[in-house]
């Protein structure tokens, strides 16, 4: 695959901007064209006053400096950055089918087919970012996007970290992802590994089949049912994929099942097509 010669400084007047392709808490991204080489790309566009205010510049400095080190075909690229004296620019790869958290709205929940092969591809991707001892933590439909080919890229890594962690840190948004050891009171040392996203890679099953989080409640509730694992799969879920859900959400996060495991699991295994399982492995990943 050509990549495209990549110059040590962008700046804005090297892109065409097009339509805006969504917005987030502090900024918009923007289909962009590279003028030399005609490259498309999506500019995330953020301003710095509101990372200031909103008090997020040093995780958009993590995510640059996370997400710029990793090429995976599940991993949404970071192909480079650059800022004015108002604004930073992320150039990152377009996925052409969107945002994931849509798709999965307007078809209520996914065939158990299309679910199994997107979590071997979370799964795959989860095991490429633990293996560089990166954390992701906000694993969600909303940090997903759809590639051209349908293949599931993580995007947004605001929240991730190099593991081991142990910093407490004030998680913004729904709760309903977050795993027992990260919204526990607990003392100092309550830290937490690359598990986190074993929880959640149980979740997002969970929402693919069921089309609503498993710990969906008011957010005391949601707390409260998350801290006990208490949730229940419905009966038009199958037993295998029922399973799976069952093994990640564990409380205890040493108990969960490991990547490896989820990607020869019976379920996952019935759906996944041999000889694309194979590609991913030939290209090591
Ligand atoms: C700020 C801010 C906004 C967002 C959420 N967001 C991500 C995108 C996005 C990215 Cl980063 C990359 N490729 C995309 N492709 C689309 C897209 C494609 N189609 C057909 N429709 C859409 C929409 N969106 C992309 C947009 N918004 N995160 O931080």
């Amino acid at each position: 695959v050509c990549q495209p010669r990549v110059p040590k400084q962008f700046h804005l007047g090297m892109f065409e901007i097009g339509r805006p392709l969504g917005k987030g808490k502090f900024g918009r991204v923007y289909l962009a064209r590279e003028r030399s080489s005609g490259f498309i790309c999506a500019l995330k566009v953020l301003h710095k006053n509101e990372l200031q205010s909103g008090g997020v510049e040093r995780q958009v400095r993590r995510e640059i400096e996370i997400q710029s080190n990793l090429r995976h075909p599940n991993v949404l690229q970071m192909f480079g950055h650059f800022h004015d004296n108002k604004r930073v620019f992320l150039i990152l790869e377009f996925a052409g089918k969107g945002e994931l958290y849509k798709h999965l709205r307007r078809e209520s929940r996914f065939p158990e087919w299309r679910a199994a092969q997107y979590i071997a591809q979370m799964a795959s991707a989860l095991r490429y970012l633990h293996r560089k001892h990166v954390i992701h933590r906000d694993i969600k439909p909303e940090n997903i996007l759809v590639g051209i080919h349908g293949e599931l890229k993580i995007s947004d890594f605001g929240w991730s970290v190099h593991a081991p962690n142990n910093r407490r840190k004030t998680m913004c948004g729904t709760l309903d992802y977050l795993p027992p050891e990260m919204i526990k009171p607990g003392s100092s040392e309550n830290y937490y590994t690359e598990k986190v996203d074993l929880w959640s890679l149980g979740v997002l099953t969970y929402e693919f089949l069921v089309g609503e989080a498993p710990f969906e409640d008011t957010p005391v509730m949601t707390q409260r049912r998350i801290a006990r694992a208490d949730m229940s799969v419905p009966s038009f879920v199958s037993s295998e994929a029922g399973d799976l859900i069952k093994r990640l959400l564990v409380l205890d996060p040493e108990k969960r099942i490991s990547l490896d495991q989820v990607q020869v699991h019976p379920w996952i295994l019935k759906h996944c097509v041999k000889g694309e399982r194979a590609s991913n492995r030939e290209r090591g990943y």
